[in-house]
């Protein structure tokens, strides 16, 4: 398995009390399968999907991706961790406007302080592009893309680092239904060629059909609505 979360709790400071954004939640993900999150504003995805990524360690319980504990890293451990193994994308892509498609994918890695060629990262940024279907737009600035184009941008960029682990929040939040279908379609499609453990949030009941188990979050407990045995063990 890529990804497992066990029995991990989230407590925030609320007032003078505290709230349990995440209630004893364990859940494994293996390669190659798109898991869907689903559950009520508040209900604790968002929270979950921070655990999933690093970006936030929970109160209690472990986090284990490609068989490492993550949990008890230091911030620039996790750091580390989060560029060579996660891809995130966020709701709404948070794409520089003066940087063409290519070039977004590009500086990623840059920031991500790799040192290979520049033609290579080149080549492989616009292989990318290609596989999400922006053939001919590498050097479109965002601007000049549509809303799914951006997204799928957004999408190809948090590929770079050629991740086991695809956190996605809601990406499909500003498309119209046909468009957001197209983009659940793409992302499934890359879980698969990549081999990625995608855990997906999503609001839209229509999108679940294309995924492969689904969990419901209900006041930061986690419940599968389903669970596909056969996929999970592939
Ligand atoms: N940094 C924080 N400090 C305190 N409480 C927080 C913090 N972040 C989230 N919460 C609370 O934790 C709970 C879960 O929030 P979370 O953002 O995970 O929900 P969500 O299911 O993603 O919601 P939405 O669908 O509206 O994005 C909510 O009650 C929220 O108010």
């Amino acid at each position: 398995m890529t990804i497992a979360i066990d029995d991990a709790t989230v407590i925030y400071p609320d007032g003078d009390g505290t709230l349990t954004a995440l209630d004893r939640v364990s859940l494994t993900a293996d390669a190659g399968t798109v898991t869907a999150i689903t559950g009520a504003s508040g209900s604790g995805k968002s929270t979950l999907l921070a655990v999933a990524s690093t970006l936030l360690t929970p109160t209690s319980g472990t986090v284990t991706i490609d068989g490492r504990d993550v949990t008890g890293l230091s911030a620039r451990e996790r750091t580390a961790v989060r560029r060579d193994t996660i891809g995130i994308v966020f709701q709404q892509p948070s794409l520089v406007p003066s940087l063409t498609a290519l070039d977004q994918l590009v500086a990623t890695n840059e920031l991500g302080g790799a040192k290979r060629p520049r033609r290579t990262v080149r080549d492989e940024a616009a292989a990318l592009l290609d596989s999400v279907g922006l053939a001919g737009l590498e050097h479109r600035r965002p601007a000049h893309l549509s809303g799914g184009q951006r997204q799928r941008v957004n999408i190809a960029r948090a590929l770079m680092n050629d991740p086991s682990v695809l956190v996605v929040d809601e990406p499909t939040s500003a498309l119209d239904r046909e468009r957001g279908m197209q983009i659940i379609e793409l992302l499934v499609g890359l879980t698969r060629d990549r081999g990625t453990a995608t855990l997906l949030v999503t609001h839209d009941d229509r999108q679940l059909d294309l995924t492969d188990r689904v969990a419901h979050i209900t006041d930061g407990a986690l419940t599968w609505s389903r669970n596909d045995e056969a996929l999970t063990a592939r």
